[in-house]
């Protein structure tokens, strides 16, 4: 009996940023395992992985959904400092979510000490129009006035545009590595594919994997 040659894959850590209500649980679940939650249970740690292919590499994603007010933004610098991309989730019914955008891509700047981090403006809740209060040149303007970020609209609720964002930042973080001769530096072997996407649903064991796991996405 052969071994298989050992597979190769990119490991990418995305960190999902976002006042809170934007959506950034229902987006996440929706990306990873095609399914709408109404309402999101914060007391719960969720921890989600999906590997995906893009542009014949391989990337996988991992959120966890952290409770507890104080710990919170001790764990969000953690969780920035590590990230190798973010998106920043505001809800296209809340003027105020988007301006929080502003504040958290300056506290990104300073923790990663990079202003080309790559980043993707993402105005969820789309399906909302009649609710609208941030029209889209007021979002095209942040994101042109912060370098063409890209802008992406998006419905968690009809899983509108909601591949195409963590898409988007993937191949970023692709091109940044390359651009700065990274190579293949991060690529290691792994593990055969467990199977299908999984979601798993734990309590406190979250944080403790973040630490472990190279591979990540993270929701705050
Ligand atoms: N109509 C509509 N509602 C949405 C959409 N995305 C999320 N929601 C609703 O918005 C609320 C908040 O969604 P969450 O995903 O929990 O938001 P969050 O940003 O993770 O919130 P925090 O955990 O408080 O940070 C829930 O009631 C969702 O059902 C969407 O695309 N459209």
């Amino acid at each position: 009996m052969t071994d298989d040659p050992p597979r190769r894959r990119r490991d990418y850590r995305i960190v999902v940023l976002g006042a809170g209500g934007v959506g950034k649980s229902c987006l996440t679940a929706q990306f990873v395992q095609n399914v709408w939650i109404e309402s999101y249970d914060p007391t719960i740690e969720d921890s989600y992985r999906k590997q995906v292919q893009v542009d014949g590499r391989q990337c996988i994603l991992e959120i966890l959904d952290t409770a507890g007010a104080e710990q919170f933004t001790n764990m969000r610098e953690l969780y920035i400092k590590s990230g190798h991309g973010f998106l920043l989730v505001f809800s296209i019914t809340s003027l105020s979510s988007l301006y929080e955008l502003s504040r958290l891509r300056e506290q990104i700047i300073r923790i990663k000490e990079d202003e080309t981090i790559p980043l993707v403006i993402v105005g969820n809740k789309s399906d909302l129009e009649r609710e609208r209060v941030v029209s889209r040149s007021e979002a095209f303007s942040i994101s042109h006035s912060w370098g063409n970020t890209p802008y992406y609209e998006t419905s968690a609720r009809r899983r509108a545009n909601v591949d195409e964002v963590f898409i988007d930042l993937c191949r970023q973080i692709i091109r940044k590595r390359k651009i700065e001769g990274w190579g293949n530096d991060d690529e290691i072997d792994y593990e055969p594919d467990p199977g299908p996407d999984h979601y798993h649903s734990r309590r406190r064991r979250g944080r403790r994997r973040l630490a472990r796991r190279e591979s990540r996405c993270t929701i705050l």
